[in-house]
């Protein structure tokens, strides 16, 4: 077998865009010369002068995050890095950034050369009644939350990394086969992570999983990140791709990090813009419910009906506070679940191994309310239905 060894030659280079091609060193050089375009110098091939000027590449304005729209564009920024043997992290987002969001990038600037965040709001797990339509899109305060994040970083000498690029996708890209179905029905390529996608938020949208995990499946295949970044608030979608990368054998580390809260305890939460005034003073109650659940458990209960009983009694407390007011004040809201749960299948338990710990988490579903009155803020897209989620991990003893 013919063995020869390579040699790099830098074709292009643009910012931090570098295309390198391969040309075999054991060529004599008077046919490596051949093999070269005539504009090649000292091993280097510059643009014709008569070329046309390149396209600039897009980035956030005043920065130099790059916004790479396409799989090709993220793949072509990607080479250089796996050649340079930097680390890449990807924050996977559907934007209307928050201060949870922004956590996570803080935490994959810190251990990563690279940060990708992507922002796509992906159809696929949003089921057909749900608020597809209306799902918040902020680009431009979303691109200003990350220049603003990376002047912090940069100005903080303890991370490897900054934000680099902003990786934002359309559906075509994201799905060249076609808009994906939303319906639990739906045929297509998806991947299916059961029957840990089946349960708790997977039993109140069937279709959400799936739609979770074939998108994190492309965005690790397009952006082949050494690290993932995801929050706890999500904790369901934390185990689900855990055993996306396992099950599948993916190269890539999960990395989660902890629930964001504003001071009242409500976990930040994009669709929070749903609320409203009224709405956000209740919202808090699944975070109570979980705390008075959390205490139960630390106290010593370690049965379900124990543990969870303490959680319904403050929502159901609550409740009737609110029921008891004038409808043009009250704000009604219905417990879709609360579960405490095994903390790497989130099966349910009926006792807590305390040497295993467990996961107590909820959703609630804020009501639009009654009797709006002139001039009240009602919320985003006029403050439809809201389903909330929340959860706290009872750590092992
Ligand atoms: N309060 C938070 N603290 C830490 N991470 C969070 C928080 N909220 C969201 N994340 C994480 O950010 C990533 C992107 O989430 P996403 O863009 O869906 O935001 P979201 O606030 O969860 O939106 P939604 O209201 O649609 O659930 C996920 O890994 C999610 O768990
Ligand atoms: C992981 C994710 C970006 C996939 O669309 C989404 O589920 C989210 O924002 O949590
Ligand atoms: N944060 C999870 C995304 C969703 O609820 O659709």
């Amino acid at each position: 077998m013919n063995t020869t060894r390579v040699q790099e030659v830098v074709l292009f280079e643009e910012s931090r865009d570098v295309v390198k091609f391969m040309y075999p060193t054991a060529l004599p050089s008077r046919q490596l010369q051949r093999t070269c375009p005539p504009n090649a110098h000292n091993g280097h091939l510059l643009p014709p002068p008569s070329s046309p000027p390149r396209p600039a590449f897009e980035k956030i304005p005043s920065t130099s995050i790059r916004v790479l729209r396409t799989v090709s564009a993220l793949r072509r920024w990607r080479r250089p890095h796996t050649l340079d043997q930097r680390t890449v992290a990807l924050v996977p987002t559907m934007g209307a950034l928050h201060e949870g969001h922004l956590s996570l990038i803080r935490a994959a600037a810190r251990d990563n050369h690279e940060v990708v965040v992507s922002i796509y709001v992906n159809p696929a797990q949003f089921g057909l009644s749900e608020d597809l339509e209306s799902y918040p899109v902020t680009w431009a305060t979303d691109t200003a939350a990350l220049a603003a994040l990376d002047r912090e970083l940069a100005e903080d000498g303890a991370n490897l990394g900054r934000v680099s690029a902003v990786f934002a996708p359309s559906t075509a890209e994201m799905y060249p086969g076609g808009f994906p179905g939303q319906a639990v029905e739906s045929k297509g390529s998806f991947v299916s992570i059961t029957p840990v996608g089946e349960v708790l938020e997977g039993a109140s949208r069937p279709t959400f999983f799936r739609g979770v995990a074939t998108v994190c499946m492309k965005l690790f295949n397009v952006v082949a990140p050494e690290r993932v970044y995801f929050g706890q608030k999500d904790v369901q979608q934390t185990v689900v791709i855990r055993s996306l990368v396992r099950d599948f054998l993916m190269p890539v580390e999960l990395v989660v990090g902890p629930t964001t809260r504003a001071a009242d305890g409500l976990a930040l939460s994009s669709r929070n813009v749903y609320l409203g005034e009224r709405r956000r003073r209740v919202a808090t109650v699944l975070h109570r419910a979980l705390k008075a659940a959390e205490a139960a458990y630390l106290g010593g209960g370690r049965e379900r009906e124990v543990v969870l009983g303490a959680a319904r009694r403050v929502a159901e407390e609550v409740l009737a506070e609110q029921m008891a007011l004038a409808p043009e004040e009250r704000v009604r809201f219905e417990v879709d679940y609360l579960a405490l749960s095994d903390p790497t299948t989130m099966e349910e338990l009926e006792v807590v191994d305390p040497a295993k710990g467990g996961i107590l988490s909820g959703a609630i579903r804020m009501l639009p309310v009654e009797a709006p009155q002139e001039g009240e803020d009602l919320g985003h897209s006029g403050g439809p239905l809201v389903r909330l989620i929340d959860n706290i991990i009872l750590p092992p003893s």
